[in-house]
């Protein structure tokens, strides 16, 4: 495939259609935003300063759709993601969480993917080492070799040498070699063993106050290489051993300079954040209450939007190709309820239209992961083939739809609950059905929720 940077921004959209339905106008957006992302970074110096980065403001109803597209755009490009509330935030100088945070976190997320990816790369070198650690625990050298006591060697190293013959270390050998071969074979998963295990002292955590969290993981932290580790042994089965061992094995190995470079490296150059609720900091000036603290966070979220340096417990990071999605559904307040500064700073709008009941059909049926897919996947691990008529697919669809009228209109997640209900039975009997193949048309799909439906205070409840 080809990689991101080379996909023309209808590729991109081309992708994004395999997993969300419709909403073409937001997806040709992001597409287009992060095509201008690439590049404004090909840009000489003097010009990327003139360039203004195209952040997006998207204006729709909820669940439908506008997480998802930003997110899977995300995944599309290998872009850390963050998605956060605006309303979480509190004005800088406020207790509470500052819009700076969104930053840190972002980079903290980044360098959890580099490291994963790494781990990954160095997984099978990780994995001999955490062998031959459980081989070492299996079969300690000590008590596999008898210690021969040399009254001649005695006198010179006064009498601490162990001395070993040849043959104790081929018999040694040999013996851990066969253990080697059982150990491979599985056979001695449920073996008991001591592991030694290094740890931190940390004598930092608990001793800051709410909100100060921050500082008090950047000083320990900057202290880790400093603090004492303590050795400390424990008893577990091999299989556990091997859980344990291994992330400890695979970061031995991995250069965590390296990670740290390249994903602060990834979080300023392909980071996305999606901003929810935007809408809901957005309001009428007034003297006084909450809508000043509201304001303040638009002025605080303006430099970091705009570009600048935050500081991070890895290093400064730059927010200017970061790309910003902001999302809400502007049901009170509009658009230009935001200071102006903050509009300009997010030229392109999109709306998302509300989810037709067609589109719950789609919804259900086509994406890679579409709903119906990932439950005949679920039950096909217990051998039950499920089929879903096309009417049944419709019956869902209508009933998911009308109850978001009747209700609340939460958009497609509606459909989750309603499967749900559906599939109920299905998922508790499954492990003894015996014909193994069960068939949900609308008969069935109505004779699951009818009663449900019918019932006002049920139906919000369960559906
Ligand atoms: N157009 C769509 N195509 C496929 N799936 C969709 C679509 N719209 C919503 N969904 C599914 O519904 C769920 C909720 O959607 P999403 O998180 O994108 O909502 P949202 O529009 O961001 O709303 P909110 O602002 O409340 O978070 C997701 O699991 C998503 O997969």
């Amino acid at each position: 495939m080809k990689s991101f940077d080379e996909m023309t921004p209808k590729e991109i959209v081309q992708e994004l259609d395999k997993y969300i339905v419709g909403q073409y106008e937001a997806k040709k957006a992001v597409a287009i935003a992060v095509r201008n992302r690439i590049r404004r970074q090909k840009l000489p110096e003097e010009w990327r300063k003139e360039v203004l980065p195209k952040n997006i403001l998207m204006i729709g109803p909820t669940g439908v759709g506008k997480t998802e597209i930003a997110r899977r755009l995300a995944q599309l490009s290998g872009s850390p993601f963050l998605k956060v509330e605006a309303t979480r935030f509190t004005e800088v100088g406020y207790v509470g969480k500052n819009v700076d945070s969104m930053i840190r976190d972002l980079v903290e997320i980044s360098v959890n993917m580099v490291k994963q990816e790494k781990i990954k790369e160095v997984e099978r070198q990780a994995e001999e080492l955490v062998e031959e650690r459980i081989l070492d625990a299996l079969v300690p050298e000590s008590k596999a070799m008898p210690v021969v006591t040399n009254p001649f060697i005695n006198l010179i190293t006064g009498g601490q040498q162990q001395q070993y013959t040849p043959e104790d270390r081929r018999r040694f050998r040999a013996k851990r070699e066969e253990m080697r071969e059982k150990l491979r074979k599985g056979e001695l998963e449920d073996e008991e063993i001591e592991i030694e295990l290094e740890e931190t002292v940390s004598p930092f955590m608990g001793i800051f106050g709410p909100g100060m969290e921050d500082l008090g993981i950047e000083i320990t932290n900057m202290f880790s290489g400093m603090l004492p580790k303590r050795k400390k042994k424990r008893k577990m089965k091999v299989s556990e051993a091997r859980k344990v061992l291994l992330p400890l094995e695979a970061e031995k190995l991995i250069d965590m300079d390296k990670v740290v470079q390249e994903a602060l490296d990834r979080a300023q150059n392909r980071g996305i954040i999606f901003i929810d609720e935007i809408d809901k900091i957005a309001g009428k000036e007034s003297a006084v209450g909450p809508d000043v603290s509201r304001q303040g966070v638009q002025r605080d979220l303006l430099p970091i939007v705009e570009g600048t340096t935050i500081m991070t417990k890895y290093g400064p990071v730059r927010t200017d190709f970061i790309l910003f999605i902001a999302a809400g559904a502007f049901h009170v307040s509009r658009p230009s309820d935001l200071i102006p500064e903050l509009q300009g700073r997010f030229p392109i709008r999109v709306e998302l239209s509300p989810l037709t009941e067609e589109d719950f059909v789609r919804i259900l049926k086509e994406p890679e992961n579409a709903i119906i897919k990932q439950y005949q996947a679920l039950l096909s691990t217990e051998g039950v083939e499920l089929v879903f008529t096309e009417d049944g697919i419709r019956e869902m669809a209508r009933i998911a739809y009308q109850l978001n009228q009747r209700l609340e209109n939460i958009g497609a997640r509606r459909l989750y609950t309603v499967a749900e209900k559906v599939l109920e039975e299905i998922s508790f009997e499954a492990p003894d059905i015996p014909e193994k193949r069960v068939v949900v048309d609308a008969e069935y799909v109505r004779r699951r929720l009818e009663k449900i439906v019918q019932d006002e205070d049920l139906s919000a409840y369960i559906l």
